[in-house]
This record gives C-alpha cells, sequence and structure tokens, in this order.
C-alpha cells in the first residue's frame, strides 16, 4: 500500500456561531388564516390500531368533499363566508360585549368583582363562581367563551379562592395561548371539532360522489439521459429555491425521545439527517451558484418545529455551527398545539397530570403554509427572484437523491405542484394519489390518505379494495410528502386562502358505538392538502421515482416494524439505514463500479437485505452525473463485507479493490484518486436486541452495531493531486 501524502488529523470544530432566528407569528394579527376548510382531508394520527370502522377521519361538514372547482365563484364566496366568521377580532369582541357594572367598577385594579348579581353568567360552575375575583377581565371574557361551549368541567375540580390561585392563573394563561394562536379563537376551535366529530361518529364519507382512478404523471429511470438532463435542469433552478422541513412532529410511532432529525441518517459517519439535509442544500447552492460563474446566492432554509422539538432542534443547530450553513439562511416557524378533546362533545382535555392543565397536540403538518404566508417571508423571497418551495419531511433519508431531477421536472413541465411519489404497496402507510371525478365531472388529482384510500375503492365498485396489482404494487402512486410549488402562483393562493388547510379528526373509540375514545383526540390538518383549494387551471403534477432510490423514512419502533406484513417496507431505523447501502451500491454499479450483491439478515426482527456499507458527501455525488464523474472506468470494485466512506469533494474512484473497510477525507482542493487493492479486517456488524438497555437508544433501534476490527482512513488536508494505491 502506497498512501501519497497522506495527513492525519481532522480540523477542529467551528466555533458557535449566532443564535438561529426565530420567527413566531401570532395568528391574532392574522386572522385571516383560518383553520376551518372547505376542502376536508382525511389522515389517521400516528396510531394505527384502530379498526376501519373506527379510524374513519371526519371533515368539517357543510363544505362537501373536494372543492368546487368549476364553479370556482360558488366556492369562493362559501369560503368568504366561511373566512369572515373566522375573522371576529375575537378578543375584542369579547371585550366590547356586556360588562357588568361591579367588574366595571373594578376594571382599574385588573381584577373583576366578586360574585354577585353580575357573576350570573358564571352560575352553572359554582367552583368558577367562587374564584372570579381572581380574574382580568380579559380572562372573565374567557372564562364566559369557555361555559358557553360547554367546558364548565375544566373548572370542576378548582378549590375556593386562596387555594392554587397561582395555578388557576396559569391555567388562564394557557387558555389565553390556546386562544389567540388559533383563527377566531379557541372557541371555533371547539365548534370546529364538535362538528368534525359528529361526521366522525355519523361515519360521514367525505367521498360522497367521486369516483377513484389512476392518474398519469411523470415516470422517471434514474439515469437515463431524461434524467440527467432533469437533473441538469434542476440544479440550474435550485439557486431560485426554498427549503422546506416539517420537523414539529412527535414521532410517538417511533418512540424515540430525542427530535428525529438528531438521528443518525446512517451510522458509518453517524451524520445525523439535519446535517445531511443541510449539506445537500449546501451542495446544491454551490454547484447551482457555480453554473451562474459568479453567484452569491444562499438559498433560505426554513424549518418548522412545534413545542415538543423547537428547543432541540435549535440546540443541534448551535451546537453543530449550523453544519455549515448560514446562521441567517435558516428560519424556525414554530407552530402552536391545539386542545385535546375528551370526548364526542369537544369537551377540553385536562393533563391527567396536572388539572389545571389542558392536553395539547400538534395541529399537523399543514400549518406549515399558514405559518409561512403570516411570516412575510415567502413576498420577500419572491422579490429576490426565488421562484420554487420545496417541502420535505423530517426522515428521509434518500430525498436528495431526488431532488434535483424532481425539481427538473417542475421548471421544464411549469408545475405549480409537483408531488414526489413512489410505487405503493398496498396498505403501506403512504397516502396515494389519485384521480377524482366526481359526478357532476370536476376532477382532480389529489393525495388519498392511506386509511381513506381502501374504504374508497370499496364504496366505488373495488371490493378488494387497496389491494395490489399484478405488478406487485398499488394502481396508485404513493404520496412520499416532497412538495415542489412555484412560488409566484403559491404566494397568489395564499393570498385568498392565507394558508388555510381543511381540518380533520380522527379519534380512536373503544368500540363500535363511538360513544367514547380510547384517548384524546385533537383536529389535525396536513400539507398535501394544498392544492384541494386550487382552481381548475391550476397545473399539479406528480412525479415518480424509485423506492430504492427516493424513499426509506425512519417512522416505526422495531416492534411495530417486525409486525409490518411481509413485502411491505418497515420504515424503521434498521430498514432506513440499510435503504442508503442499498441506494448507493446500486448508483455505485449504474456508474460502473462492481459492487457485490447484499445477504440477508434480520435485525429486530426485520429481514433486511445488507448491502456493501457505502457513503459518500453530498459534495461528493450530488446527481447521478457527478457519480459518473468520479468514478472512473469500470475496474473499481467493493466486496459485501467492505465499508467505503467517501468524504471530499474530488475525490476519484478509479480502479480501486476493496475488501474491508476504507475512510478517504479531503479537502475540496485536493484532488485524490483512490486506486488499488485495499484489504484489512474491516467493521463486523454486532446484532443488538432493541431491548438491551446497556446500548443507546439510537442503536437498539436499528438493531445493529459496527464494531470497527481494522480500517484503513485517509486525510487529505493540503491542496494539489494526490493518490492512495497500493
Ligand atoms: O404537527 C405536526 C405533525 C407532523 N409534522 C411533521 O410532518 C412530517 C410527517 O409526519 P408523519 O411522519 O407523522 O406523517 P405520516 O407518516 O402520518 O404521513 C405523511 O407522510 C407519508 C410519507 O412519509 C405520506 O406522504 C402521507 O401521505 C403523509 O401524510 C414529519 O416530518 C413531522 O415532523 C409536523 O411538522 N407537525
Amino acid at each position: 500500500m502506497r498512501i501519497c501524502r497522506l495527513d492525519q488529523g481532522a480540523s477542529p470544530p467551528p466555533s458557535l456561531l449566532p443564535t438561529v432566528e426565530l420567527l413566531q407569528p401570532t395568528h391574532e394579527s392574522d386572522s385571516l388564516a383560518p383553520r376551518t376548510s372547505l376542502h376536508p382531508s382525511n389522515r389517521p394520527s400516528s396510531s394505527r390500531d384502530a379498526t376501519a370502522a373506527e379510524q374513519t377521519p371526519t371533515v368539517l361538514p357543510g363544505h362537501s368533499l373536494p372543492p368546487p372547482r368549476d364553479d370556482d365563484t360558488d366556492h369562493r364566496r362559501r369560503f368568504t363566508v366561511a373566512v369572515r366568521l373566522l375573522l371576529l377580532p375575537v378578543p375584542r369582541a369579547m371585550a366590547s360585549g356586556a360588562v357588568d357594572a361591579a367588574a366595571e367598577g373594578v376594571a382599574a385594579l385588573g381584577i373583576s368583582a366578586g360574585a354577585g348579581a353580575g357573576d350570573d353568567w358564571a352560575r352553572p360552575s359554582a367552583p368558577l363562581r367562587r374564584n372570579l375575583r381572581l380574574l382580568s377581565d380579559d380572562q372573565v371574557e374567557l372564562a364566559k367563551m369557555l361555559l358557553n361551549e360547554g367546558q364548565g368541567h375544566v373548572f370542576e375540580h378548582w378549590p375556593e379562592l386562596g387555594v392554587d390561585d397561582d395555578k388557576k392563573k396559569t391555567f388562564f394563561d394557557q387558555v389565553h395561548r390556546l386562544h389567540s394562536s388559533y383563527p377566531g379563537g379557541l372557541a371555533s376551535y371547539i365548534q370546529n371539532a364538535k362538528k368534525l366529530l359528529d361526521d366522525s361518529k355519523a361515519g360521514q364519507n367525505p367521498y360522497d360522489g367521486f369516483t377513484p382512478s389512476v392518474p398519469s404523471g411523470e415516470v422517471l429511470t434514474f439515469g437515463d439521459d431524461n434524467f440527467l438532463s432533469l437533473e441538469a435542469a434542476g440544479v440550474k433552478e435550485a439557486r431560485n429555491a426554498i427549503f422546506v422541513l416539517v420537523a414539529g412532529g412527535l414521532g410517538e410511532r417511533l418512540g424515540y425521545k430525542g427530535i428525529k432529525v438528531a438521528l443518525p441518517r446512517e451510522t458509518t459517519t453517524g451524520k445525523c439527517f439535519l446535517q445531511h439535509y443541510i449539506e445537500s442544500i449546501l451542495a446544491l447552492q454551490e454547484a447551482s451558484c457555480k453554473l451562474e460563474g459568479e453567484c452569491h446566492t444562499k438559498i433560505p432554509f426554513v424549518i418548522m418545529t412545534s413545542d415538543d422539538t423547537n428547543a432541540l432542534t435549535i440546540k443541534l443547530l448551535e451546537s453543530n455551527s449550523y453544519f455549515g450553513m448560514e446562521p441567517s439562511q435558516v428560519k424556525i416557524l414554530k407552530q402552536e398545539k391545539v386542545a385535546c378533546l375528551a370526548d364526542n362533545d369537544a369537551r377540553l382535555a385536562l393533563d391527567p397530570n396536572d388539572k389545571y392543565k389542558i392536553q395539547t397536540k400538534p395541529h399537523g403538518h399543514g400549518d406549515v403554509h399558514s405559518l409561512l404566508y403570516s411570516s412575510g417571508l415567502l413576498e420577500q423571497w419572491k422579490n429576490t427572484g426565488r421562484k420554487w418551495v420545496l417541502f420535505f419531511q423530517d426522515t428521509n433519508g434518500l430525498l436528495f437523491n431526488a431532488i434535483p431531477s424532481a425539481l427538473g421536472v417542475s421548471a421544464t413541465k411549469g408545475y405549480n405542484v409537483n408531488s414526489l411519489a413512489v410505487p405503493r404497496k398496498a396498505k403501506e402507510a403512504i397516502g396515494g394519489i389519485t384521480k377524482l371525478t366526481h359526478v357532476d365531472g370536476r376532477t382532480m388529482v389529489i393525495n388519498v390518505e392511506y386509511n381513506q384510500l381502501d374504504p374508497l375503492l370499496r364504496a366505488t365498485g373495488h371490493p378488494d379494495g387497496d389491494a395490489n396489482s399484478e405488478t406487485g404494487y398499488s394502481p396508485y402512486p404513493g404520496n412520499i410528502n416532497q412538495l415542489i410549488l412555484e412560488l409566484g402562483p403559491y404566494i397568489e393562493e395564499l393570498k385568498k386562502t392565507h394558508g388555510a388547510i381543511s381540518e380533520f379528526v380522527n379519534p380512536k373509540y373503544t368500540d363500535s358505538t363511538k360513544t367514547a375514545f380510547k384517548s384524546s383526540t385533537r383536529l389535525e390538518c396536513m400539507m398535501q392538502d394544498y392544492p384541494k383549494t386550487l382552481p381548475p387551471t391550476a397545473k399539479v403534477g406528480f412525479t415518480v421515482m424509485d423506492t430504492w432510490l427516493a424513499y426509506a423514512p425512519v417512522k416505526n419502533n422495531p416492534e411495530d416494524a417486525a409486525k409490518v406484513p411481509k413485502g411491505n417496507p418497515f420504515h424503521s431505523a434498521t430498514s432506513g439505514e440499510m435503504a442508503i447501502y442499498r441506494a448507493n451500491s446500486l448508483i455505485l454499479r449504474k456508474a460502473g463500479a462492481q459492487i457485490s450483491d447484499p445477504v440477508i439478515s434480520s435485525f429486530n426482527g426485520q429481514e433486511v437485505e445488507v448491502w456493501p456499507r457505502i457513503t459518500w458527501s453530498p459534495r461528493w455525488g450530488l446527481t447521478f452525473k457527478d457519480v459518473k464523474h468520479k468514478v472512473h472506468g469500470n475496474s473499481s470494485s467493493v466486496s459485501q463485507r467492505s465499508v467505503l466512506v467517501i468524504n471530499g469533494q474530488n475525490i476519484i474512484i478509479d480502479g480501486l479493490s476493496l475488501d474491508g473497510a476504507l475512510i478517504v477525507n479531503s479537502v475540496d482542493e485536493a484532488e485524490v484518486k483512490v486506486t488499488g487493492h485495499v484489504e484489512n479486517k474491516g467493521w463486523t456488524i454486532r446484532h443488538i436486541d432493541h431491548k438491551d438497555t446497556s446500548e443507546n437508544e439510537e442503536t437498539r433501534i436499528r438493531g445493529f452495531k459496527f464494531e470497527k476490527v481494522e480500517q484503513l482512513e485517509v486525510n487529505y488536508t493540503e491542496p494539489g493531486k494526490h493518490c492512495l494505491s497500493s
């Protein structure tokens, strides 16, 4: 083995950069952003154990689904009415209501009067009435609203004045927050919930009158000429893009205690999802700018967080110097949670551990549209020539393999909306992209969420429901929730809707009488329902790519993953990591390298293909053209037991024969040729049981870890030409 100009030691981590900008638009000032939707949608919450009857989610009544597309005027008129109803400036309207004389008398003191004739409104709740002296005028109005909406139970346990007074005040602080962060206020939320819960109980079919059929979209074949030219078009457009990561989800199904974007995407390098996303955006930025010659564009990166994820996301960014991104490029939009509902009457659920607190949960990724709208960022970006907004989710480690070509499709086809899709296995937990034709002739191409597709098909003459065709896949492409929206039309639409996304509710009932819930529920909304409000003239398309290339999320905990029907994807930490090795192996094969076949192995009860553990930094292989350019000839080979980590922009693989572990790091200015035979004992894979608490959680949920027996690691830190050869 001959190593030319080998330097050891990595550069020290950069020092901490300034803190991220946290944008928190309130809906009080943006009261137009309605949550009551005209175009309801349906989707289950994280848990998937309820029966179909129990799971049927519901939409707001009075707005039959989907939107009227060919009678837009009528639709808009109804929409306007709905919005107006929501637009009442609730706190002020309430404050200007009848205020009793006693309260007026003490208003200057900031407290209301004690129980008296003017407090008759509080008669339904004796505990509240006894505590009225504690409340400010605004709080009195909130209390009135709660009683009006049938929420007297929240005061039932209140002791007399003087006991727990601070907690009582804190309770009202929370009520105020819930009230002011929901368009139309908490009363609207409760009223919407009542309607949706009624519909859910009645089993109302939101797709009444619609017939599903298989739509046609762009189907890409990895590596062919069309793919290459679309990738090139996408890279060119990338400098006009904005990336939006929705990362407010609890990740209940995975059960991981940290934030999902902090999980390692793969464990050869241990780089987390967020690092990979940021490095991919920066690589795109650089590649796109290079095409321009001189260009100083910084691609904006928005992260939507929630109270569950916000602090940890900011900490992850700050403690890693934003993974190389300029802090000013990153914008954080925090979504507010909504109140949980305990029963069919939409009674607010109290926290079992703190009766002075209302239980809350995230409202769904659909919040991203109203948050972007009210942030004012979209207009700013439009003024600086941005054209595309790309939305993506927290744990798809393969996503950036698909971004350049998908953006190329948007640019060349002129799509206002482009959804990325993959072939879907029947009953897989991803929505199906479906053409819906109404009896009155309207049509739309839209995501039908996975729990709705089966009942819809059964109700429309497909007795097998959500079933695979002779191809072994569902005929309906699977939506992976990577959306590319054209900025101009997006802004125009948001000016009308203010980011309104239809809500739905998905209570898990204890039994078929649908009278009680297994646990509290809440209203939700989904970002992929955005096209439902678009006029028929909008160019809505989708792009289908191979699953192995584009989609491998980490959503399921080991136990649930092991129960996934045979042949369906596990969507676990195990499968998510193995999918990266498989994709990289297949990409290198396509580029001419000889990559050994995988072996089958079982981790945490999941049988997966174990390919050579090959990874590279986004700067090395952003597009297939880049990979082809850096893999010379077809004489390189990598054995199944090998690990290959390529970490540097200008590393050329030319006649390498690898049987062991090889890690090559280089600075941009170094050009490194890797050739010859590298053999060592390499890294073995040790099985770990997910119940083995001696291992950390990140390891346990994937079910394996590498034992680094022997490896060759080389670091090129000096500019110039280098070679690593035997
Ligand atoms: O209130 C929320 C809820 C979720 N999220 C984020 O939204 C993304 C998606 O959440 P889930 O992974 O829980 O989504 P589901 O698996 O329920 O389903 C979604 O993702 C699937 C693909 O992974 C399909 O596209 C499906 O149609 C779509 O609804 C995640 O990044 C999550 O962090 C939020 O930001 N806020």
